[in-house]
């Protein structure tokens, strides 16, 4: 029921009986064994969501786009550990009056967030408090996984926000602090590493909880931690 809505790399219009579709076949494929991780990407328009969301699911960089209104939806799916694992990006819209009706939808069982900021646009940068503040408006649980990504670093010439300013409020929030372009082909690596890290997180994350649970219906005799739900051990980051 998904394909009408989801594609890899496509820009696909959404409507709220896709989003309700979307929601059914998220939990119908738990039947069949593959977890979905639902990322959103938030921020100012015109920072470069779309592209950096078509980077990481498509592996290109668009010629042209359009401001996105309400939401569109890529996914890729990734192999982590043996396991197959569909990461759905949800590429949002950055201006109020084509975000306002869909803000519950975005932030609803979400289970990763990325922040994005332009390097070359200082107000991008100050306004993510804005972003954070609604992100927290809504209840995210403070597990939920949240990165800070600069985009547009092959600007070097126009940079406005310095790395230590961007780390410093990377570190107040509790987040790791990812500087790319979603142009440049060079750094095509960086922007698939920071939604590989956000899917490994979650994946070890997801494991302990998982096995919490069977352990409170009786299944698992003892619970066993081999790994911390934020280890670094198995995040490409
Ligand atoms: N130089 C450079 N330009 C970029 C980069 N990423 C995006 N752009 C350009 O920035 C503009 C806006 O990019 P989008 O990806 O549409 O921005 P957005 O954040 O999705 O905007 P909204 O949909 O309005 O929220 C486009 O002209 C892109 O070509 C980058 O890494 N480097």
């Amino acid at each position: 029921m998904a394909q009408p809505i989801l594609g890899h790399g496509n820009l696909q219009p959404a409507s709220a009986a896709g989003l309700a579709s979307l929601e059914l076949d998220s939990s119908l494929d738990q039947y069949v064994q593959i977890r979905i991780f639902k990322i959103i990407v938030i921020g100012d328009s015109n920072v470069g969501k779309t592209c950096l969301t078509f980077r990481f699911c498509g592996g290109t960089f668009p010629d042209k786009t359009e401001a996105t209104i309400g939401v569109d939806f890529r996914e890729k799916t990734v192999e982590i550990e043996g396991e197959k694992i569909k990461v759905q990006v949800w590429d949002t819209a950055g201006q109020e009056r084509f975000r306002k009706s869909m803000v519950e939808h975005y932030y609803r069982n979400v289970h990763a967030v990325v922040f994005v900021y332009d390097v070359t646009k200082m107000t991008s940068f100050t306004n993510l408090k804005m972003w954070i503040q609604e992100c927290n408006g809504h209840a995210v649980p403070p597990l939920v996984p949240k990165v800070l990504v600069g985009n547009k670093c092959d600007l070097r010439e126009q940079i406005q926000v310095p790395s230590n300013l961007a780390l410093k409020f990377a570190d107040a929030h509790n987040m790791l602090l990812f500087e790319t372009s979603a142009k440049d082909p060079k750094e095509s690596q960086n922007v698939e590493s920071i939604f590989m890290c956000l899917a490994c997180r979650l994946k070890a994350q997801k494991s302990l909880l998982y096995r919490d649970a069977e352990r409170q219906q009786g299944k698992v005799q003892k619970l066993e931690f081999p790994q911390e739900a934020n280890s670094k051990t198995s995040c490409p980051c």
